[in-house]
């Protein structure tokens, strides 16, 4: 399949993430309200007790509607992170509701977007066979949508960063990713080297950022709450290659990454600045844009990472210049279904390969005298 010819498959992500983001920011605000009137914004848990909220369906439902509306539903594959489950039990009808009143709301804008929007409001029904669709397991042939719908859910509910990401597998390859930042802080004006902030720029809030692989390019738009935007900036992920000078970024949650781990390992490189602690996919956007030069996570080892949980991020900081692996250094397999199967150790992700060569080697002397 020549990446060319996905000119349509990226319109559509790209406008339907700036659609989905959209939702969050409104269903975030909610959320900030007091329980008795932020309209059904509460929050769930799950089977591992992780939070999903109104937002995590309602992104889900209007993706994948609008994937169906434009591609077609026959032979549609997508894999994403929510399920109905919890949407159908009898308690929950104040809770589809809510997720049916955002996705409405959302969908009635989609004109908008350049998107195509239903002839008439979506009923429960519609709903639930959009989210209830996404359950592809993917695999090595074919072309599967990957999505999180809200990536760092825990960031989400607590007002502070999350992600919507959405990309494109076909064969086992990411062609295409797209990633939704609503609360990304972005330079105003005289942006040509990336989003980085400088003293004198006026800084806004939410992006888009998308790439196509092979195309060498990545690119930004500003969040609009009232449309599609007209520009894009390109992004150029950061040069330094000095570990002195890097900004290093992990996961916030201690369950999630070795902090421990990852300070030693920073310390030993004489890294100076103090690591960047940040929720979801926002840390591969902070790569690709020119904010950080090293995301690192090392996840426990009986943890096995979800391909929606760094698909879109991958492409996007590999276009921007920067390099992603697994600690062994291999390339991330997004080949075998729902897992990244085979994962080294960890992840790391770097600005360019000079940076990425000296972690990986540091990953290597520390990893011995560590207690992971
Ligand atoms: N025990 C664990 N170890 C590592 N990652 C985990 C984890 N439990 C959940 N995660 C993943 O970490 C993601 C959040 O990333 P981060 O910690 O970098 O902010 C979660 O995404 P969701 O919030 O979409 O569920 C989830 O997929
Ligand atoms: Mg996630």
């Amino acid at each position: 399949m020549e990446v060319e010819s996905l000119a349509t498959e990226m319109e559509t992500a790209v406008r339907v993430v700036h659609l989905a983001s959209s939702l969050c920011v409104k269903v975030q605000e909610k959320l900030r309200l007091p329980s008795s009137t932020n309209g059904g914004g509460d929050v769930k848990s799950k089977d591992d007790d992780s939070p999903v909220t109104v937002a995590d369906w309602g992104v889900q439902a209007i993706v994948s509607w609008v994937l169906a509306e434009v591609f077609g539903s026959h032979n549609l594959s997508i894999i994403a992170e929510e399920d109905t489950e919890s949407l159908t039990k009898s308690e929950s009808v104040i809770l589809l509701g809510a997720v049916s009143n955002a996705v409405n709301e959302a969908l009635s804008e989609a004109h908008k977007y350049g998107l195509p929007k239903p002839d008439k409001p979506l009923g429960s029904d519609d709903i639930l066979k959009a989210i209830g669709r996404c359950n592809s397991t993917g695999g090595p042939k074919g072309r599967h949508w990957v999505l999180d719908p809200v990536d760092g859910t825990l960031g989400f509910v607590r007002g502070d960063q999350y992600a919507v990401a959405l990309a494109l597998i076909e064969d086992g390859k990411v062609l295409l990713g797209v990633l939704g930042c609503p609360n990304y802080p972005v330079k105003k004006e005289g942006l040509s080297n990336g989003c980085n902030q400088t003293e004198s720029g006026s800084v806004s809030k939410g992006c888009v950022m998308y790439a196509k692989r092979g195309s060498g390019q990545a690119w930004m738009q500003p969040l609009h709450p009232g449309g599609y935007p007209e520009s894009a900036r390109l992004l150029t992920a950061s040069t330094v290659d000095d570990p002195v000078l890097a900004t290093v970024c992990e996961p916030v949650e201690r369950a999630n990454s070795n902090h421990l781990f990852t300070a030693g390992l920073a310390n030993s490189m004489g890294v100076r600045k103090q690591t960047m602690r940040v929720y979801s996919m926002v840390k591969y956007a902070a790569i690709a844009c020119g904010d950080a030069e090293v995301f690192m996570k090392f996840a426990q080892s009986s943890y096995k990472e979800k391909i929606w949980d760094h698909a879109a991020g991958v492409v996007i900081v590999e276009e921007a210049g920067g390099v992603v692996t697994d600690a062994g250094g291999r390339k991330l397999d997004f080949s075998k279904g729902v897992y990244l199967e085979g994962l080294d150790r960890g992840i790391i992700a770097c600005s360019n390969q000079v940076l990425h060569d000296k972690i990986i080697g540091a990953v290597y002397a520390s990893w011995e005298s560590s207690s992971l």
